[in-house]
């Protein structure tokens, strides 16, 4: 059999920027880096082309792709990053690769650059097996049961010029009418007073607090992440996010002991090696927290099962995984691999952000298509600006 290859690689930086403002950024000029991998198999008459990008947060790490990793599978030897048999490319080799002549630590935003990569690589090689994504996974490591759907909740709740608390409780409102369950806003990016009474308005129009979660993306010091704590535990809220610094192991694990109510963090942390850390002491518990590893952003799909194989040793179930994002690799993850759910921007970041046309959500789950692949096929807007990237 002939060495199937990878023939051609383009990227493109593509602006996702919005007037929308979390406690520490806004997103006025954010970008996402779009890739098409293009291999020289055919499939049902058409080439076979794996896309990937990274999740909102981190720039098109254009740089990066362009002069090392690229190059690098670009250059590598076909046989090198196929499967023994030779029939599909294989995620791993491929890995190894990229991360030829690296040094371990730092991470730096190189893991994105990555993470874009084995998404594409993933969506390749789902598509020359003929299955989704998901199917694939459950395949190879679930005794292939995927989950029928999957958990999602709405985030927004962004601040934004001109935005009242009626705006904010009309877009929470439209969330519910979506058919989610939960949703999530932003805190931090105001005084106490005022988010309490952002939290308080919002809590009029959600059925219960633990329909409702905030997210105060690493703004607070110790104190004020402990005095907003104390001044949200009675809502009883679905979880509290990124309090502190995402690599302020100590003040994760000092705020536990006075914040008794679900917390989530980990959409920050880029590598196995971090997120063991934050597992052994950040005092995260495993009963009640909730993880947001985004593989998007950090060194893509081989590395988030590198980051499941260490939970797993540390006692942690696979449920607790509620990754950030909104994408649909995670969602194929998320059915593939038993996570607990995953978020979904119903408004914001499109068209990365939100899943497949024609699947509704339903009482706050979501199905997924059958198309080969990620699915990206299947989301129209989406799949449009992919095959421009290619062409
Ligand atoms: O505002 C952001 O950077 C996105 C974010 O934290 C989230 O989706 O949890
Ligand atoms: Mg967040």
């Amino acid at each position: 059999m002939e060495t199937l290859k990878i023939i051609d690689i383009q990227e493109r930086a593509v602006p996702i920027k919005s007037s929308i403002r979390n406690a520490y950024i806004d997103f006025s000029k954010m970008t996402a880096s779009a890739v098409a991998i293009v291999t020289d198999v055919v499939k049902d008459g058409r080439r076979v082309v794996g896309y990937g990008f990274n999740s909102n947060g981190r720039y098109a790490p254009s740089g990066l792709l362009r002069e090392r990793f690229i190059p690098r599978l670009l250059e590598a030897d076909a046989k090198s990053i196929v499967t023994e048999d030779g029939s599909n490319f294989d995620p791993f080799k491929v890995w190894d690769v990229l991360m030829t002549g690296e040094k371990p630590g730092g991470h730096g935003e190189r893991s994105v650059a990555v993470g874009v990569l084995d998404m594409a690589i993933w969506d390749a090689v789902a598509k020359i097996e003929g299955k989704p994504l998901y199917q694939l996974l459950a395949d190879r490591y679930r005794d292939g049961q995927a989950d029928d759907k999957v958990f999602i909740y709405a985030a927004g709740g962004y601040y934004q010029p001109g935005k009242d608390l009626s705006a904010l409780q009309d877009e929470m409102k439209g969330y519910l009418d979506l058919g989610y369950n939960v949703v999530k806003m932003k805190i931090g990016g105001d005084s106490l007073e005022e988010d309490v009474r952002r939290i308080e308005a919002v809590l009029k129009v959600v059925p219960s607090g633990r329909s409702l979660a905030v997210d105060a993306n690493g703004r607070f010091d110790l104190e004020t992440a402990i005095a907003y704590g104390k001044a949200m535990e009675q809502y009883d809220l679905f979880w509290y996010e990124e309090a502190g610094d995402p690599l302020d192991f100590e003040l994760q694990a000092e705020l536990g002991r006075h914040y008794h109510k679900p917390m989530a963090t980990g959409e920050d942390i880029f590598s196995m090696q971090d997120a063991r850390n934050l597992i052994r002491y950040g005092g995260m518990n495993p009963e009640r927290d909730y993880l947001q590893f985004d593989c998007a952003l950090s060194y893509g799909l081989v590395e988030y099962m590198r980051t499941l194989n260490m939970l797993r040793e540390y006692g942690w179930s696979s449920r607790r995984c509620i990754p950030h994002g909104g994408h649909q690799m995670s969602l194929n993850i998320a059915a593939g691999l038993g996570l607990g759910g995953n978020e979904s921007y119903p408004g914001v970041f499109q068209p990365f952000g939100g899943f497949a046309d024609n699947h509704a959500v339903v009482d706050g789950y979501v199905t997924l298509p059958d198309t080969p692949g990620i699915g990206f096929e299947a989301k129209s807007n989406l799949i449009t600006l992919l095959r421009s990237v290619a062409e």
